[in-house]
């Protein structure tokens, strides 16, 4: 049985040393990191998350500010609003929560905010940093940067020798958390719906990410015995079993079977969800530092 990695506790001692660092930050320089949150709309579960970075940010210690627009807003309200934010000195960090409505280009919204303060690592600034081995100078997408950093407690920080097999190739997560592994010298395999026979794929794997948004969908039987698997899915499945019309939270793989040949484990939830959420905070720390001119902490 594998071990399961408790994530909420790491990511609870990473937003600890966000804190310690923001605390440092106020009383050398008399200033606060501020986050900017973008809601567009009303959806339930964005409604959740937004709710979640903004309580994690004051936590923190930082200036949150949350603005919330109508699902009809128009691309060039939004756009004018990134460019407000992007030259007030007291913002930091601004994040767009995705998905946005259907008549918005998210593209050209992602891409207007300042590389300097896109604390979500998508500005394509950022990504080619990252695609260029600069992991120093620019922001790591929160999500891929969590799990990276549950990867390194449990294989270290040197992966070389290691295969690494990441299913899924989002700009979101698969491509950044390829990179990032690559960085740390893993041998990488990147896959996708287009794969053949993806389990043979994933049982060559040391370290298996699954990304796909499928439930339950990596078996037992993908997993080489003493593989780290990490599971970025958040899938809400039907829960009959705890009453009617109830339901409950599962990843891209199927936890029991794969945790009993794995060495570890991320469970869902618990496991990667709020590394993302530690990694926002640590982005927005880091963008802070930069902008006062002062040493950015290592997260
Ligand atoms: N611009 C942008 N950046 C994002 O980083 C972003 C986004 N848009 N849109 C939506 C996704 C989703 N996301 C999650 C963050 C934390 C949990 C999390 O903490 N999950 C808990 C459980 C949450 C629950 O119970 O529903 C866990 O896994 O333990 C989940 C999902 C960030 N996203």
């Amino acid at each position: 049985m594998a071990e399961v990695i408790d994530g909420k506790a790491i990511a609870a001692s990473v937003i600890d040393q966000v804190k310690a660092a923001a605390a440092e930050l106020a009383a050398e320089r008399g200033r606060q990191p501020g986050l900017a949150v973008i809601l567009v709309g009303t959806d339930p579960a964005s409604q959740i998350y937004v709710a979640s970075k903004g309580r994690t940010a004051r936590e923190c210690g930082f200036a949150s500010v949350q603005h919330t627009l109508p699902e009809t807003t128009s691309e060039a309200d939004l756009l004018s609003l990134v460019a407000t934010l992007n030259n007030d000195p007291d913002i930091h960090g601004i994040l767009v929560q995705l998905p946005l409505p259907g008549h918005i280009d998210s593209g050209r919204v992602i891409q207007a905010i300042h590389p300097d303060k896109d604390v979500d690592g998508l500005h394509v600034v950022n990504a080619g940093k990252l695609m260029s081995g600069d992991l120093e100078t620019g922001l790591i997408s929160c999500t891929p940067a969590g799990a990276m950093h549950l990867v390194r407690r449990v294989n270290g920080t040197d992966l070389s020798g290691l295969d690494a097999v990441v299913i899924g190739r989002s700009n979101l997560f698969g491509k950044p958390m390829g990179a990032l592994l690559l960085n740390a010298n893993a041998t990488v395999t990147m896959t996708h719906s287009r794969t053949r026979d993806l389990a043979a794929a994933c049982r060559r794997a040391d370290i298996l990410v699954a990304a796909v948004g499928r439930p339950q969908m990596v078996r037992g039987d993908w997993v080489k015995p003493g593989a780290t698997v990490i599971d970025v899915g958040i899938n809400r499945i039907p829960a009959p079993e705890r009453g009617e019309g109830k339901t409950r939270l599962v990843g891209d793989c199927a936890f029991e079977e794969c945790a009993e040949q794995a060495a570890a484990i991320t469970p869902v939830p618990g496991g990667v969800g709020p590394m993302t959420i530690a990694m926002l905070m640590a982005n927005t720390m880091t963008a802070a530092a930069r902008a006062e001119g002062v040493p950015a902490p290592r997260f």
